[in-house]
């Protein structure tokens, strides 16, 4: 029995595997707030993440009926990018600096420069370094809280801090490291001189995590956190990785082929490459995979959070909300929301706001609006796509996980504005089944040095062909017009910052 856990943005999610047939047992969640401040400030408390490993854990126990006993091995997914700082005692210092915070943009401004621009960032790095990725946090926090950046003697993204609570090791693997900027992707080492130039101390080099290879372990479980948990003493704990990275392997996406899009709070589109076929388009970042490859990669940063935004604001349920973005057309009788409520990534405008356009007397309907934060939302995923694709990437289908691919709607929305065939994965939650797949994996591996990743995949993981579309040609020409539409407006709206390639196409 193994035990995937995925910390989210919104919350934690846990799911217990039984490895040898792939069934999974039982699941749990808990939910976590954000803080947010002035700036794009967006942190999280890292005890919110223990707490609700915890109840998460026990509720997937309790669904499953199985004793924590038998669970042999743990394997943690976490948000990527994220800046947890820890004292010499292992103290956290301040609340982890989350992926889609944005108030460290100008730092990310400052290194990019220093790096040579986007072209010096790729060479030295093999990825453009981008607002919300960990390296700006470090410079930002020199700046902001100078005594609490001298006591920092570890920095770890959230899924290495877990790992460190949980078995009291300080590690990182290459997947979620490669979204730190302080890492070259090609060569799977950390990137010292960008550290040097932060801190001339020596500081922040002596406070990075050990390098491992996606399939060791970190360690056993302390037996304090083991007795806390009600959880195996002797169970080990894999490297874990970024969610995206358990993403692909929690559906499979372990080879050439295909493409992963995430509706969760963020946006993501990613597929496996066995080489580092660094693209040359800076918003596609060329991570390290957690299964031994590389894994180019497409994020935006406002999905599910802009909806809930418009679901707020209108006071709606999620249900009603679902159901009024049904009932509103393609293109929303013109009405188009560009969603950059916290800046965004891709397209890259980190210092853009959110701004609606189109509006008159006729077509200000509730339905309309959210169908436009649920269509201008999946628009920046089209445009992620097309870049992709321009990188030689290539897939048939797209396979769609989180928590917005429960959505039918959404689903079909995706394949006619994609204009590709969509299939869910029989398990949504495939951040949650990547851990505990790839904690078999490393179980397995340490009696056999040969066993396979693929092998476990393909006993573990599924497509639900109930929710297979395929594109409607009549809906891909409406959606067409309405992107011409979006691309036009986010022109004409950020001027000289909109991204060379969003430009307007000719109709
Ligand atoms: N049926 C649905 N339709 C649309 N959105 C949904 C649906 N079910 C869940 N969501 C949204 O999915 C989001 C959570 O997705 P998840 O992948 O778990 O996020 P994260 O991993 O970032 O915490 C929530 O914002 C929730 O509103
Ligand atoms: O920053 C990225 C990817 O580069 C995000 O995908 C985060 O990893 C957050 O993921 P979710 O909470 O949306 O799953």
């Amino acid at each position: 029995m193994f035990l995937g856990i995925d910390c989210g943005t919104q919350g934690t999610k846990a799911l217990l595997l039984d490895a040898s047939n792939g069934r999974v047992l039982g699941q749990g969640s808990a939910s976590h707030d954000l803080i947010s401040g002035p700036n794009g400030r967006r942190e999280q408390d890292t005890e919110q993440w223990t707490a609700a490993f915890a109840s998460a854990t026990a509720a997937a126990l309790a669904e499953a009926g199985v004793d924590g006993d038998a669970v042999l091995g743990i394997g943690v997914s976490g948000q990527q990018h994220g800046l947890v700082t820890l004292d010499a005692a292992g103290r956290v210092l301040r609340p982890a600096k989350l992926w889609c915070d944005t108030e460290s943009a100008a730092e990310n401004q400052r290194l990019l420069d220093w790096l040579g621009g986007e072209q010096g960032s790729l060479e030295r790095l093999g990825i453009v370094i981008a607002p919300g990725y960990t390296v700006s946090k470090l410079l930002w926090m020199k700046a902001r809280h100078p005594a609490l950046f001298e006591q920092t003697a570890h920095i770890l993204l959230p899924h290495d801090y877990l790992n460190h609570w949980l078995t009291g090791r300080a590690c990182a693997e290459y997947g979620d490291a490669s979204g730190t900027g302080y890492f070259n992707v090609r060569t799977r080492e950390w990137d010292l001189s960008i550290l040097r130039h932060i801190d001339l101390s020596g500081r922040l080099e002596a406070a990075l995590p050990e390098l491992i290879a996606p399939d060791k372990a970190v360690g056993r479980l302390r037996p304090e956190i083991a007795g806390q948990l009600g959880l195996n003493p002797d169970a080990i704990v894999s490297s874990g990785g970024g969610d995206n990275m358990m993403g692909a392997i929690g559906t499979g996406n372990i080879r050439p082929g295909a493409i992963t899009m995430s509706l969760g709070t963020s946006g993501t589109l990613y597929a496996y490459s066995d080489t580092p076929r660094i693209s040359p388009q800076p918003a596609v970042a060329t991570f390290c995979s957690s299964s031994g490859g590389w894994l180019p990669l497409i994020c935006t940063m406002n999905l599910t959070n802009a909806n809930a935004a418009i679901r707020d604001l209108l006071q709606l349920d999620l249900e009603s909300f679902n159901a009024l973005v049904a009932q509103a057309p393609i293109g929303c009788e013109g009405v188009t929301l560009l969603p950059f409520l916290n800046g965004e990534r891709v397209p890259a405008l980190p210092q853009a706001s959110a701004s609606l356009h189109g509006l008159t007397t006729e077509n200000l309907t509730r339905a309309n609006l959210c169908r436009a934060v649920v269509e201008g939302v999946t628009f920046g995923l089209r445009y992620g796509l097309d870049l992709l694709r321009e990188s030689g990437i290539r897939s048939e289908r797209i396979q769609l996980i989180g928590g917005g691919a429960k959505n039918p709607l959404w689903r079909q929305i995706v394949a006619d504005m994609m204009e590709t065939p969509v299939v869910c994965t029989t398990h949504s939650e495939a951040a949650a089944l990547g851990g505990a797949i790839q904690a078999a994996w490393c179980h397995a591996r340490q009696q056999d040095a040969d066993a396979s990743l693929e092998a476990i995949c393909s006993r573990c993981v599924s497509l639900d062909e109930r929710t297979a579309v395929a594109p409607v040609a009549e809906s891909v020409r409406a959606y067409d017009q309405a992107y011409r539409r979006y691309r036009q407006l986010v022109a004409s709206t950020y001027g000289q910052q909109t991204p060379p390639d969003l430009t307007p196409v000719a109709s």
